[in-house]
C-alpha cells in the first residue's frame, strides 16, 4: 500500500484529503510545516508528499530539494506562474484548488505508476540473503515455490507474527517452524514442539498450560506446562485443529492477554511466547462446522505458510532424493552410494503421497539394504500402482497375515495389514516403534488408529 504524506496547514483541507485518499486504498500521514514533513518524511518514508505550496514558514517548493520523494503541489493560487515555477523546481505535477477528486487520484496514480521500484536498503538484502543461506542449510528446496517460501521464512523469522504452517503430513512443517525459531531473535530461548494429535484430549490442557496441585484425579503436584516452558521461546502446535475447544478457548486467552493461567489455578502468570501453528486440515471449514473457534483462527491466520506436496515440487524431487542419499549414506559409512537410471526414473514418476517422511524412509531403506553402491528401483520398495509396498523383511517376519499362510502381499489391503500389524504387536512395541516398523510417522500412526477404531493399550500409549 503506498503511503502519501499530506502537508496543507488547513485543517479542513487537511483531513478531507485524507479521507479521500484512505477512502481509495492508500495510507496517508500528515504534516502541518515543511519542517514537519521532513520530519515525517525521515520517519515514514512515503511513496509521494502531496503539498500546498503556501505554508507558513517556508513553501511546499522547499521540500523538492530537500527530500527524494516525488513532490506533488497543489496551490488555491492557480496562474501558469506558480505552475511553472513550482515544475522548474522539479515538483512532479501540480494541481489547483479546490481540486476535482478525480483529477486528483488520476494524477497521484499516473506519478505512482512512473516511479521506479524502490530499492531494498543494501542492508536486507544482505540480510535476506543471508537467511536464505541459513534455510538451506536447514531444509532443501530449488523449485520456485520453495524459494518462495524460504524468502517469507526469512522475512517472518524476525517478527514476533504468529504463523500458520499449512500441508500434508510429511512436507516439512514441523521442519520450517525449526527453521523460523533458529532465524528469530528467539533462537537462544527453547523451541518447544506439541503433537496437538498425539495427547489424549484428557490430557492436553494439563500438558500445556500445566495444573495446580488437586487439580484433577491424578494431579498429586502442580506442575507446570509446555506453553511456559517456552517462554522466551517459541512453541510449535502440529495439528492445532486436534485442539479440543475448551483448550482453544484457553490458548486464545494466553494469546490475547500473554498471560497463562495453569487448570486449577486462580492465579495468572505472564509469559513471552511466539506462536507457531501447523494443520493439514482446512481451518476456515472447520469454523464454520463449530469444530474451530472463529476467533483463535483469525488469531492464528496472520501469516500463512503453505508447504507444497512433493508430488508438486517436481524440479525438487531428483535433487532431494539425491541429499537424502548423500546424508544417509554418510550417516551409515556408505558414502559413495548413487541411484541407477531406473531408481530415478521411479523417483519422478512416483507420487509420493506421504512427502519428504515417505522419501526419507525409503531412502535409508535402500541404504540399509544396499550391498554395492548402486541403488537400484527394487531396493526403494516403492509400489507405483498403490501406495506403500510392504518391505519384504517386515512381511516374512512381523505380518501376521504371513504367518496365517497368506499368499505375500496379494488380497492384503493395505488397511488390513495396517490393523492387522498394530493389533499384533502393540502389546509388545512401544507407539513410536509401531510408526517406526511401518514407516509412518506417531501422528499418522494416531490418524490411523481413529479412523479405524483401534485403541491404543497400555504397553504402545507410553
Ligand atoms: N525441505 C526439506 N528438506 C530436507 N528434509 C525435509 C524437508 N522437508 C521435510 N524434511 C524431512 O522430512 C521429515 C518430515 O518433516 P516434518 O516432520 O517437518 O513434516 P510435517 O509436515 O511436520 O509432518 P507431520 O504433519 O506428519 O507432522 C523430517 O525428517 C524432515 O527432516
Amino acid at each position: 500500500m503506498a503511503l502519501i504524506l499530506i502537508v496543507e496547514d488547513e485543517s479542513i483541507i487537511r483531513s478531507a484529503l485524507t479521507r479521500l485518499l484512505q477512502h481509495n486504498g492508500y495510507a496517508v500521514a500528515e504534516a502541518d510545516s515543511v519542517d514537519r514533513a521532513l520530519e515525517v518524511a525521515e520517519q515514514s518514508k512515503p511513496d509521494l508528499i502531496i503539498s500546498d505550496l503556501r505554508l507558513p514558514g517556508r513553501p511546499g517548493t522547499d521540500l523538492i530539494q530537500a527530500t527524494d520523494t516525488p513532490v506533488l503541489i497543489m496551490t488555491s493560487y492557480a496562474s501558469l506562474r506558480s505552475a511553472v515555477d513550482s515544475m522548474k523546481l522539479g515538483a512532479v505535477d501540480y494541481i489547483a484548488k479546490p481540486f476535482d477528486h478525480d483529477e486528483m487520484l488520476a494524477s497521484i496514480k499516473s506519478i505512482l505508476d512512473r516511479r521506479p521500484a524502490k530499492p531494498s536498503p543494501p542492508k536486507l538484502e544482505a540480510e535476506n540473503a543471508s537467511a536464505r543461506a541459513d534455510i538451506k542449510d536447514l531444509m532443501f528446496g530449488e523449485c520456485t515455490e520453495m524459494l518462495k517460501l524460504f524468502d517469507l521464512i526469512g522475512k517472518v523469522s524476525p517478527t514476533d507474527t504468529t504463523v500458520l504452517i499449512q500441508g500434508e503430513s510429511g512436507t516439512g512443517k514441523e521442519l520450517a517452524a525449526r527453521a523460523l525459531h533458529m532465524l528469530s531473535r528467539r533462537r537462544e530461548g527453547a523451541l518447544i514442539c506439541v503433537n496437538c494429535a498425539a495427547i489424549p484430549e484428557t490430557l492436553i490442557e494439563s500438558e500445556l498450560f500445566g495444573h495446580e496441585k488437586g487439580a484433577f484425579t491424578g494431579a498429586v503436584g502442580a506442575r507446570s506446562g509446555l506453553i511456559e516452558a517456552a517462554d522466551g521461546g517459541t512453541l510449535f502446535l502440529d495439528e492445532i485443529g486436534e485442539l479440543p475447544l475448551e483448550a482453544q478457548a484457553r490458548l486464545l486467552r494466553v494469546l490475547q492477554e500473554g498471560e497463562i493461567r495453569r487448570v486449577g489455578s486462580t492465579q495468572s502468570k505472564r509469559v513471552d511466547v511466539r506462536l507457531i501453528a501447523a494443520t493439514h486440515r482446512n481451518l476456515k471449514a472447520m469454523t464454520k462446522v463449530g469444530e474451530f473457534r472463529e476467533d483463535l483462527f483469525y488469531r492464528l491466520n496472520v501469516m500463512q505458510l503453505r508447504i507444497p506436496p512433493l508430488r508438486d515440487r517436481e524440479d525438487d524431487v531428483i535433487g532431494l532424493a539425491k541429499m537424502l542419499l548423500t546424508k544417509m549414506g554418510e550417516r551409515m559409512d556408505k558414502p559413495n552410494l548413487k541411484f541407477d537410471k531406473d531408481a530415478l526414473t521411479l523417483i519422478r514418476r512416483y507420487q509420493w503421497p506421504g512427502n519428504v517422511r515417505e522419501m526419507e524412509n525409503a531412502v535409508e531403506r535402500a541404504v540399509i539394504l544396499s550391498d554395492s553402491d548402486h541403488i537400484g528401483k527394487d531396493l526403494l520398495a516403492i509400489d507405483l500402482e498403490g501406495e506403500l509396498d510392504i518391505p519384504e523383511g517386515m512381511l516374512s517376519m512381523d505380518n501376521p497375515a504371513n504367518s496365517k499362510g497368506a499368499d505375500k502381499g496379494t488380497d492384503l489391503s493395505l488397511e488390513d495389514y495396517f490393523q492387522h500389524f498394530v493389533l499384533e504387536n502393540q502389546d509388545t512395541m512401544s507407539e513410536t516403534e509401531l510408526a517406526r516398523k511401518l514407516g509412518i510417522s506417531r501422528k499418522s500412526l494416531w490418524e490411523r488408529r481413529q479412523r479405524l477404531g483401534i485403541p491404543r493399550t497400555k504397553k504402545s500409549a507410553k
